[in-house]
């Protein structure tokens, strides 16, 4: 699902509830507009501080028009090098680059699944192997050492003897007048 956000700063409210949650972004600039040129950085930091650190591009668009540009190219490698994201020159007019940023952008977003599920069945096992064995017998058990049952720790719940000795009954201290 793609979300075009509005560029103006005045949407600036609305256009962070798009872009929450997002798992990927195109930072698109205009050959032909300046001020588009300068406003990335300000953009891939809204993005960073709502989403964090997601894959992103840098994408020169209106290539076809590069006749009348306005940014010099080691000006735009050098934005994309600083932001540390793959740099396109694209032209949606003419159809240049265009799949090629979102089938980039796909495969990073499926290396980072892949990576965040790696870690998650990691961390899963690691925790698995250190969960107690809560022992609510209370018998026979309760004065084993942890390490003698099951081959890990051990955690003896026992009843509270003074409180269920009070009052056994929820209704002890009702009456009907
Ligand atoms: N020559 C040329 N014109 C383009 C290209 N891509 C878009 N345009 C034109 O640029 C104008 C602006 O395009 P939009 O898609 O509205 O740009 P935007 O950045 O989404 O603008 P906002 O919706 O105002 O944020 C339109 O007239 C498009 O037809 C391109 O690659 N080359």
């Amino acid at each position: 699902m793609l979300w075009d956000t509005a560029g103006q700063e005045e949407f600036d409210a609305i256009t962070k509830a798009y872009y929450r949650g997002a798992q990927a972004c195109v930072l698109v600039f205009s050959t032909t507009d300046r001020e588009s040129f300068k406003a990335i950085p300000a953009w891939k930091q809204k993005v960073v501080t709502e989403v964090g650190d997601i894959p992103t591009v840098l994408v020169q668009n209106k290539i076809d028009l590069l006749d009348d540009s306005c940014i010099k190219n080691e000006e735009a490698e050098a934005l994309a090098k600083k932001l540390k994201v793959r740099f396109y020159r694209a032209s949606v007019k003419e159809d240049l680059n265009v799949s090629e940023v979102f089938k980039y952008l796909a495969d990073k977003y499926l290396q980072k699944l892949k990576q965040q599920t790696a870690e998650d069945s990691e961390v899963l096992h690691i925790s698995s192997n250190k969960i107690g064995v809560f022992n609510t017998a209370g018998g026979s058990h309760s004065n084993q050492n942890s390490s003698t049952l099951n081959g890990g720790d051990v955690i003896n719940l026992k009843p509270n003897k003074q409180r269920t000795k009070k009052n056994r009954s929820p209704f002890s201290n009702c009456s009907i007048p």
